[in-house]
Order: structure tokens, then C-alpha cells, then sequence
């Protein structure tokens, strides 16, 4: 860690953008923004345009590093301190054979929060999901609404889409390709038309189909919501960041039931700061979740259990959502592929470091995804229920096992099924699940604000999900042996995954057990706290993303979706903070201009 400080010290010496670190505090803020990550990044940048508005924003974690650059190795992110490292309860229906039995939970610590840690994948899911949250007395959330939000944040590098109404190209927020791509892309692009998909630009008018990843990458390197929103306005001197400063509670007046400051601790000292318009809760889905309830905003007989002062009681950390995939599917190909091995020489090294080309710019390792319909899908003709996800490489080329660490994979399973593959070519297809009807919930397990609460995923708890799954992965061998994959030899691994062998290989009994045993999350966790009118029960903020029956608090990340779009979160939740941004300057009566991109 030491290496990685001075590194990190150098490094932004040289490029000048270290993030000043506030220690001395006002006594009060305009607005204090709890959490520095995809959301509050985004509402730090926009509130603090107003130059007459102090805004404060709290980070539990550091700065980011190089380390988290380079898009290629993202799942080294997850082993440093930039990851919190949530690990869940063990749960009936998934994550039973990944280590110790619980699923993996990595979360960002840092300014940027998770986009320091994330896939970089952009993708926004279905018009209807917005129409949806609307259809809910959401006002203002439909497709037609957001969609200027989206935009106004986007910088969209790919030059086929620079005269789409869908795109954006004024932002701070890089949209690009990966600078490489594999002959494995354009095999499983024309498997797409094979199947009757289009080739689409999943961000645009139709959903549905196949097409390159999206990426949040600018010159091949991961562009974080710190580097969009936060690096280019360190100057400005009415924002003040505090980093490793660890927010314990909100500080809510009983008797007005208004929010009117923070309590933190930094270098083993607590400050409390006053906010005099607003707080506003950006802390992802669970530890929002967990700061609300800590501070009597919660459930009243669980709040109660712990002997916490209940202020309102409120169905916080239910409705908990995800997108579950599952791992392990390996194909071998007459071609070469992305693996450890392969990444350590010289030439691409160096065109990585001096040019942001090659191999190591593939966010996250993955390529190409196909957004599709299972055939017993009972959603609308265009509305994808799947997403089955392209990887460069796969799990079997992993030797130096960063990919297991992220995945919980444990290193038994490893050998037995890949072991004897090492110099074998392979790439992954991975099947996500878009629209989970299984709920988990976050709740406490003490009043300790140091001690992680309680996950609860509950994946596949609903038949539906476990149905769709198995179709998903019946789709990826459909596509496996489509003719265009087959022209580059694809061929599956057909190895049974450990604990299921005593099924007949590939039926529906076996791939109901590969998903107890190893079906996990893709880190999509939201709806912690609900948005929703006071008409509705489920419901923590309103359609303002005011939580009910507390005043001049606000929650603005991931934990406020109703329903999880059919899309990575990362640009939706940078899309909710957008909006949010608007939303208080508006009640404030500071706004800028109004959006209109
Ligand atoms: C491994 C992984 C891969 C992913 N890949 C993709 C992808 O490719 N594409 C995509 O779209 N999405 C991806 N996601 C999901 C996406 O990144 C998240 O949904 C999104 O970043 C969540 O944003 P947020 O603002 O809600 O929370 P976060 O970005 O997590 O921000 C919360 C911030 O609050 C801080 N914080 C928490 N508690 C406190 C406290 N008590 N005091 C002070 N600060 C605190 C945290 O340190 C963090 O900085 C991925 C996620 C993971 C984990």
C-alpha cells in the first residue's frame, strides 16, 4: 500500500490533479453530499455551479490510482482498499459453492465511488422501464424525461453515433469502443442476425439486439466519475471534499423532523457539520440504507429491536434488486484470446502506457453483448428479459486468479474444471438476468456504524428467475453453435461444474444446480430505499427523492430505483444525480439554465 500511495503521490504531481483535501470545516454548508461515487460526484459538480451555494461532499474513501485505470484489469480494483468488500448472508438459491458460501458484494471506497471499481459498461435498458417508474405516479421519470438527462452527462466518442438524438456530445462523461477488438466479436455479432437480431446501438431506439460494448473510457482508460465531475472543478472554492471521512449518522431534529447536519469521523476525530438547506444521501444502495435506519429513519419494529429513536417509519432497505448472472461457461476457439498469459509482453504493455490502445483498453475484459427475449418470456415482443454478455477471455485464463478473488470462484473449483486447459484458447459468455422478480432486503445487524448490516439477496427465490436463467443459458449454446461461431471453432467446455455431476449434463436439473451452487450477482444492487408517492407503501423518497416525512433530506444514487432497468446501473444512477442536481436547484430557486440537450 505504501508502493501504491508514493506511486499515486507521483503521479498526480506529474498530472496535477490531485483532489484537495478539506480538514477545517465551515460551520454550516448549503449542501452536504454524503458519498463520492457515481452519484455524488455528479451532484457536487452540478450544485456547486452555483457559486453563491457551499456544498460540502463527504468520502469515506481516498483518491483514486492508476491502479484503477487500466480498463482491462478491473477486477484487480476489487483487492485493494478501494473496494469496501461486502460479503452477503448465505443465501438458499445462489452463491452456495462460491467461497465460504456467500456472495461477493464489492462495492467502491474512493472519490468515484464504485465507477473507480466497476466494468466501466455503458448501457441505460429499455425506454419502458422509465415509462414504468412514471406509469408508478413517478412524475417526471418517464423514458422522455430522462432521456435529456442521460445525454446532458454523455461525451460520445463513437463517430457513427455522433448525429444520434439518443447520444449526447458535450459532457464530461466519455462513451467510447474499446480500442480492440477479436475476431470472436464479429463472429458472435453475425450469430446475432443468424438468430433474427439486429445489430444495434443498445443505447438508442431499440434495446434489443447485439452490439460493441459502450464504455467509459476516454484515451483507453477508465473514465470515472471523479475524472468526469470532480478532477476538472477541484479549484473551485465553494466545494469543499473531505476524504476518509466516515459519515455515522444524520443529524435529524425530532420535533421539526429536519435533517440539519452530518456526524463524522476523520483521523479518529468526529465533526459534526450543519447543513442549512439540504443533506442528500449518496451513498450507494446499502450503506444509505444503512445511515438512514442508523439514524431512526427505518422499518419501526426492526429499528425498535435495536433500541434506535424511531423518527419515521419507513420500509427502508426492502425491495432490494440485482442482476444475477453466473459464471463459468468456457469455449474453446481456433483464435487467439485475452488471458494472463497472453497480456505479459512487451508490445501490448506499451501500447497500453503510451498510446491507450490494445488489449488492455476491453473494460472489464468484456467485448460484445446481445440483449434478447427467452423464449417463454412473458414481457412485450421488444422488451429484453436477458443480456448474455461476450468476454475477451474466460475464467480458465485467469492464472494469476484476480478474476476468482472478484467472483468468490474458489481455487478447487478452478483447478478441476480448467486446470488441464491452460494453453488451450477460450472465451466466456455470460447470461444476466435483466428483470429479477426476487427481492432481498439490507437491514442492521448493530447500532455500530463501523459494522457492515445485514445483506439478505434472496436471488432466485421466484421460479421465474431461475426459468429465465436456464432459457439465457440455452441461448448461449444456441449461439456457441451458431455457423459463424462454429467457423472459428468454437466449441464448449461441457465439463460438469463441481457438486452438479450427479445430473444429466446440460438438463434442466443441472443447470438448476450450477445456479444454487455458483449463480451470483453482477453488482447491479438498488431500490434499497424506493422511490414512490406517499400513496405508495414500498415507497422511502418521493418522486423528488425527498424522503417521506423528513425534511431537507434527500437520497440520490442507486438505492432510490424502483424497479432495476434492464441495463448496468452506472449511467443510470449518474442519470438519477443529473436529474437531482435539477431538482434542488429548482427548489431552491438557483437554477442555472433549465436542461434541454
Ligand atoms: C465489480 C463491479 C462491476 C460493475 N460493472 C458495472 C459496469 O460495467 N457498468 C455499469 O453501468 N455498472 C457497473 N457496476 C455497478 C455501478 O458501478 C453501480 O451501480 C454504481 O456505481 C452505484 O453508484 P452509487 O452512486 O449508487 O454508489 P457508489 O458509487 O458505490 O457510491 C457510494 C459512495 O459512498 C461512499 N460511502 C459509503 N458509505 C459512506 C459513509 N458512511 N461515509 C462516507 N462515505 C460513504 C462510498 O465509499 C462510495 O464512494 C459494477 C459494480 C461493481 C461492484
Amino acid at each position: 500500500q505504501l508502493l501504491v500511495d508514493l506511486v499515486r503521490d507521483f503521479e498526480t504531481t506529474l498530472r496535477n490533479t490531485r483532489i484537495p483535501d478539506t480538514n477545517e470545516f465551515l460551520p454550516e454548508y448549503d449542501f452536504i453530499i454524503v458519498g463520492a461515487g457515481s452519484a455524488g460526484c455528479v451532484l457536487a459538480n452540478r450544485l456547486s455551479e452555483i457559486s453563491s451555494a457551499r456544498v460540502l461532499l463527504l468520502e469515506a474513501g481516498d483518491q483514486e490510482t492508476f491502479i484503477s485505470d487500466v480498463p482491462l484489469t478491473a477486477a484487480l480494483t476489487q483487492t485493494t482498499r478501494y473496494n469496501w468488500g461486502y460479503k452477503t448472508e448465505p443465501t438458499p438459491n445462489a452463491c452456495q459453492g462460491l467461497r465460504n458460501g456467500v456472495c461477493n458484494w464489492p462495492k467502491g471506497r474512493g472519490v468515484g465511488g464504485t465507477s473507480l471499481i466497476n466494468f466501466m459498461l455503458y448501457t441505460r435498458g429499455h425506454r419502458r422501464d422509465y415509462d414504468g417508474w412514471a406509469a408508478a405516479n413517478n412524475t417526471g421519470w418517464s423514458y422522455a424525461e430522462v432521456l435529456p438527462y442521460f445525454k446532458k452527462s454523455e461525451r460520445i466518442g463513437i463517430p457513427e453515433l455522433y448525429k444520434s438524438p439518443y447520444h449526447g456530445r458535450k459532457g464530461a462523461l466519455d462513451v467510447q469502443y474499446a480500442d480492440y477488438q477479436s475476431r470472436q466479436v464479429k463472429a458472435f455479432l453475425k450469430s446475432g442476425r443468424e438468430l433474427g437480431y439486429d445489430i444495434t446501438d443498445t443505447n438508442g431506439e431499440q434495446l434489443l439486439g447485439f452490439s460493441r460494448a459502450q464504455a467509459n473510457i476516454r484515451q483507453g482508460r477508465r473514465c470515472s466519475t471523479s475524472k468526469a465531475f470532480i478532477q476538472p472543478i477541484v479549484q473551485r472554492r465553494n466545494l469543499h471534499i473531505s476524504m476518509k471521512s466516515w459519515v455515522t449518522k444524520l443529524l435529524i431534529d425530532p420535533s421539526t423532523k429536519m435533517a440539519v447536519g452530518v456526524e463524522f469521523v476523520k483521523q479518529r476525530q468526529r465533526f459534526v457539520v450543519r447543513a442549512s438547506k439540504e443533506v442528500i444521501l449518496s451513498a450507494g444502495a446499502i450503506a444509505s440504507a444503512q445511515l438512514l435506519m442508523l439514524s431512526g429513519v427505518g422499518p419501526r419494529a426492526h429499528l425498535q429491536e435495536l433500541n434506535i429513536t424511531v423518527l419515521q417509519d419507513l420500509p427502508v432497505g426492502y425491495n432490494l434488486q440485482d442482476h444475477v448472472t453466473l459464471n463459468g461457461l468456457v469455449f474453446m476457439v481456433n483464435d487467439s484470446t485475452v488471458n494472463d498469459a497472453r497480456l505479459l509482453n512487451p508490445t501490448d504493455i506499451f501500447s497500453y502506457l503510451f498510446a491507450g490502445r490494445g488489449p488492455y483498453t476491453i473494460p472489464g475484459g468484456a467485448e460484445a453483448f446481445a440483449f434478447v427475449r427467452t423464449p417463454s418470456s412473458s414481457y412485450a415482443a421488444d422488451y429484453a428479459d436477458m443480456e448474455l454478455v461476450l468476454g475477451a477471455g474466460s475464467l480458465s485464463g485467469d492464472r494469476f486468479g484476480t478474476l476468482r478473488d472478484l467472483l468468490g470462484i474458489t481455487n478447487e473449483f478452478y483447478e478441476k474444471m480448467y486446470a488441464d486447459m491452460q494453453h488451450e484458447e477460450t472465451f466466456g459468455l455470460v447470461p444476466v438476468l435483466l428483470r429479477p422478480k426476487s427481492r432481498g432486503r439490507i437491514s442492521l445487524r448493530s447500532r455500530n456504524p463501523f459494522h457492515w448490516p445485514r445483506m439478505e439477496p434472496n436471488f432466485m427465490q421466484e421460479p421465474d428467475d431461475v426459468r429465465a436463467m436456464i432459457e439465457g443459458i440455452e441461448m448461449i449454446l444456441q449461439i456457441a453453435h451458431s455457423k459463424s461461431m462454429k467457423k472459428i471453432g468454437t466449441r464448449f467446455h461441457a465439463r460438469a461444474f463441481p457438486g452438479c455431476e450427479q445430473h444429466p449434463f446440460g438438463g434442466q436439473d443441472y443447470w438448476r444446480c450450477c445456479l444454487r451452487l455458483y449463480g451470483s450477482s453482477l453488482q447491479h444492487q438498488c431500490g434499497t430505499c424506493k422511490m414512490g408517492p406517499s400513496t405508495d407503501p414500498a415507497a422511502v423518497v418521493d418522486p423528488q427523492l425527498r424522503v417521506h416525512g423528513i425534511h431537507h433530506l434527500r437520497v440520490a444514487d442507486a438505492s432510490i430505483m424502483p424497479h432495476v432497468p434492464a441495463g448496468h446501473t452506472n449511467a443510470i444512477v449518474i442519470m438519477i444525480a443529473e436529474k437531482a442536481s435539477d431538482m434542488i436547484k429548482n427548489a431552491w430557486r438557483m437554477q442555472t439554465k433549465p436542461v434541454t440537450t
